[in-house]
């Protein structure tokens, strides 16, 4: 029986194994930011410990950045955490792409964006969205603060080897459905827990298809499936997109390192633990309606019924969820009405992202009660999006253009939607309180965001959106 890529990487990176217990694994790229990364510096710095392998480390800071006014911080934990993350990249020698930086940006956006993650790499961050670097052919996970002071210290990392999950997505995606809606869709179907244990390998028709930057928001929310991890075997989109970035081998060694490359994918026989398929004709523009990733529907259904559950614990999940999105039991989801879009975070706020969503609104206006921000995943993100003139489009269209950042994916910033108004968000979590005390969130793809900041409710995009836009 052949190997998965999974199995493959795991293999190259063990340096020490026992039986029964987990093994030591070797990191081949550490990234940090500003919030996971204090007390692992403090703990290092208490044992009088240096950090192993600087240049196999990156920080930028990302959570805590002001999008309007840069040096703005009113939130003095949020400053600190900023000035901390300063001051221990000068002192343990880390390269920081900081607040003033051109490579500063989210985490997971400026990885794959300076060409830091690789294929074949194992990839670590004291982030869970760090599935997102998957895209590319890593093994890529979050890990907690002990163990980024660990990383630090040694480079290494004691991990139990994770279960292979098999995700074969195979059809055509229809007019107006997205990777987002892709994932979106996975989630609605298997819930938020099915991928305990395992890393995923997305595959198949659908995923051959797809650009790098579909695939990471595929990759991004594999961790709202409950999985370790979620990837893709390298190919000659990966390859591509890889050539020429800053930390990409140039020349002859870049030939070279692609041929390594190419054996990563996993073997045609190989074994997976579990597989899952998917038939992407019936999937449809989504929309999340609830407080889990996976509360979620097509555009053209309405809100579960309470009498539909299953049994009693769903059912109260049901109501408390409806209770607090202030959404009724059989409510359309195209009657939804919202009041604040957020075009960003690190599932969707990369330039095909923006390309999307600005094609919608391209001449037209955003709807009068509706407050509407475009937040690019990096400065890179922003500088090419502002030379296609997208800045231009959304402002003219009445969005507001920000500096890069986590911001309203999050409530760790200035950007937050205030308590009982609901938001259509590009980004992975809904959970109450995440965009803001009471807000209310609602996942979507750009295209379906860009067309709810017109509308002022969820439409049905496949009928709205230009064949161009997609
Ligand atoms: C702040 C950080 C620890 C957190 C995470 O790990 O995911 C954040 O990025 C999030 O998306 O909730
Ligand atoms: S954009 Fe959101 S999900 Fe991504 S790292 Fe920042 S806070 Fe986490």
């Amino acid at each position: 029986m052949g190997k998965t890529i999974i199995d493959k990487i795991w293999e190259k990176h063990v340096v020490h194994q026992e039986e029964g217990e987990p093994d030591l694994i070797y990191i081949d790229l550490h990234l940090v930011h500003e919030v996971t990364s204090p007390q692992a510096f403090s703990g290092l710095r208490m044992k009088k410990r240096r950090v192993r392998q600087p240049e196999r480390t990156f920080a930028t800071m990302d959570h805590n950045v002001p999008t309007v006014n840069r040096y703005k911080i009113d939130d003095p934990v949020a400053l600190n955490q900023m000035t901390t993350l300063e001051k221990n990249c000068l002192e343990f020698g880390i390269p920081l792409a900081g607040m003033d930086s051109p490579e500063q940006g989210i985490v997971h956006v400026i990885g794959p964006e300076l060409g830091l993650t690789q294929p074949g790499m194992t990839i670590v961050c004291g982030d869970s969205h760090t599935s997102t670097h998957g895209a590319l052919g890593a093994i890529a996970f979050g890990i907690g603060t002990s163990e980024v002071e660990h990383v630090l210290a040694t480079q290494t990392l004691w991990q139990t080897k994770p279960k292979t999950l098999k995700i074969e997505i195979n059809g055509q995606l229809r007019k107006g459905v997205t990777s987002k809606d892709v994932i979106l869709y996975i989630l609605s179907k298997h819930g938020v827990n099915f991928g305990q244990g395992h890393v995923i390998e997305y595959c198949g028709e659908v995923i051959k298809r797809m650009s790098m930057e579909e695939r990471m928001t595929i990759c991004n929310m594999s961790i709202e499936g409950g999985a370790r991890a979620g990837l893709i075997s390298p190919d000659e989109t990966t390859f591509s997109y890889l050539e020429g970035r800053k930390h990409t081998p140039k020349g002859e060694a870049f030939k070279k390192t692609v041929m390594q490359w190419r054996e990563l994918a996993s073997d045609d026989d190989a074994g997976f633990d579990r597989t899952i398929m998917i038939d992407a004709n019936v999937i449809t523009p989504m929309v999340s309606w609830g407080t889990n990733p996976s509360m979620t529907s097509g555009i053209k259904d309405s809100i579960p019924y309470l009498k539909d559950c299953k049994n009693e614990l769903e059912q109260k999940s049901l109501e408390r969820a409806i209770d607090y999105m202030g959404l009724k039991e059989g409510q359309k989801i195209a009657d939804i009405e919202i009041q604040h879009v957020f075009i960003g975070s690190c599932t969707n706020s990369r330039l095909e992202d923006l390309r999307q969503a600005a094609e919608m609104v391209k001449g037209k206006n955003v709807h009068p009660t509706v407050r509407a921000l475009v937040v690019p995943g990096s400065q890179q993100v922003k500088k090419e999006a502002e030379s296609e003139g997208l800045d231009v489009i959304f402002q003219k269209a009445g969005f507001e253009w920000r500096e890069s950042g986590c911001s309203m994916c999050l409530s760790m910033n200035n950007d937050i939607v205030p308590s009982g108004e609901r938001c259509a968000s590009t980004s992975n979590r809904n959970f109450e309180g995440r965009q803001g005390t009471g807000a209310r969130t609602h996942l979507v793809s750009p295209v379906m965001a860009a067309a709810a900041a017109l509308y002022g409710r969820f439409v049905d995009v496949s009928e709205k959106v230009s064949v161009e836009a997609l």
